[in-house]
């Protein structure tokens, strides 16, 4: 029994994703009823804007934490990777599934790959990650800024405003529209956002009922991939947007290996470090401090400043 008001945004791989998830919980809880309230977030109604100008991640969450904090909504469904590295207090993240396909990908005309685009191609990216690590591979590149939710970026690729745009696989796999991909980036050239391909079901920290529920969709080695990625993003602090990656993937014995990255936007200056371990937060820290003794620090303090002005 029992009955679940469900948190979404509006967006067609908002949607798509949050019916998927009541989809597989009606398996664990066949008599449940589900409802679902879509929510309007601030980063929705300010797509034009440069997100990362008026305050980045926070902007797509902020009003559906608020709806659980309410009680108007019991969980909510989001991307993980656009969730800030900590949460309120009271919240927290019930279940997070098993993460599907964590690449970057290359929709391009006439399907090229990166590499086999034309000297000086313009490509479109508001991802200073993405922006960053595709000019270090290929530093003849033009970037432009492309916002807009899945159907805007590939509309603005058909009418031939760019060569070629950078998606994540997983949001395509989703909608269904993995048909387009002309190439999935090597996590060597394109390392993910953090938590990228992978959904967090965030709900009131005392709602045992729903905890119960939502536990029983938790995949333990996607967690503990993300919470090593989520550690590195915190210690970095890289709360907005940022020029940051980090991928993890579990092993035997749960050894998690993560990589972390930090690149400049003009993608001049570019920091990695892998690392192995067991315990997700001590690994996240311990890599983004190696990052940091590189001099990753001055790269973030700068695009801070750029945001600012
Ligand atoms: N930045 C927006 C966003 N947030 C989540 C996804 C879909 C992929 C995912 O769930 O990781 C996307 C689209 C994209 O980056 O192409």
């Amino acid at each position: 029994m029992g009955k679940w008001k469900v948190g979404t945004r509006r967006s067609k791989l908002a949607l798509t994703q949050t019916k998927w998830v009541v989809d597989k919980l009606k398996g664990f809880a066949p008599e449940a009823d589900f409802e679902l309230h879509e929510i309007v977030t601030k980063g929705d109604r300010i797509l034009d804007v440069t997100l990362s100008k008026v305050g980045g991640k926070g902007l797509f969450v902020k009003e559906i934490e608020q709806s659980l904090f309410d009680k108007e909504t019991d969980f909510a469904v989001h991307s993980l990777k656009d969730m800030p590295a900590e949460l309120p207090e009271g919240l927290v993240i019930g279940a997070i599934p098993k993460r599907v396909d964590p690449r970057d990908v290359l929709l391009s005309k006439d399907g090229k790959t990166l590499d086999e685009l034309p000297q000086g191609a313009l490509v479109g990216t508001s991802s200073l990650r993405r922006s960053s690590q595709i000019l270090a591979h290929r530093p003849d590149i033009q970037i432009e800024s492309l916002r807009g939710n899945i159907d805007t970026r590939m509309r603005k690729l058909e009418e031939g405003n760019f060569d070629a745009i950078i998606l994540a696989a997983a949001g395509l796999e989703r909608v269904n529209f993995e048909g387009n991909i002309s190439q999935f980036l090597p996590v060597e050239i394109s390392l993910p956002a953090v938590g990228q391909g992978a959904l967090a079901i965030e709900c009131r920290a005392d709602d045992e009922e729903t905890l119960a529920l939502l536990k029983q969709f938790d995949d333990a080695p996607t967690r503990l991939a993300v919470t090593a990625e989520r550690s590195f993003l915190h210690k970095l602090q890289g709360g907005c947007q940022v020029p940051i990656g980090a991928y993890a993937t579990v092993g035997e014995n749960n050894e998690i290996t993560l990589t972390g990255m930090v690149g400049s936007p003009d993608g001049k200056q570019m920091f990695k470090n892998t690392a192995t371990g067991q315990d997700p937060l001590t690994l996240g820290i311990q890599v983004a401090e190696a990052l940091l003794a590189q001099g990753a620090g001055d790269v973030l303090a700068q695009v801070l400043r750029e945001n600012e002005q």
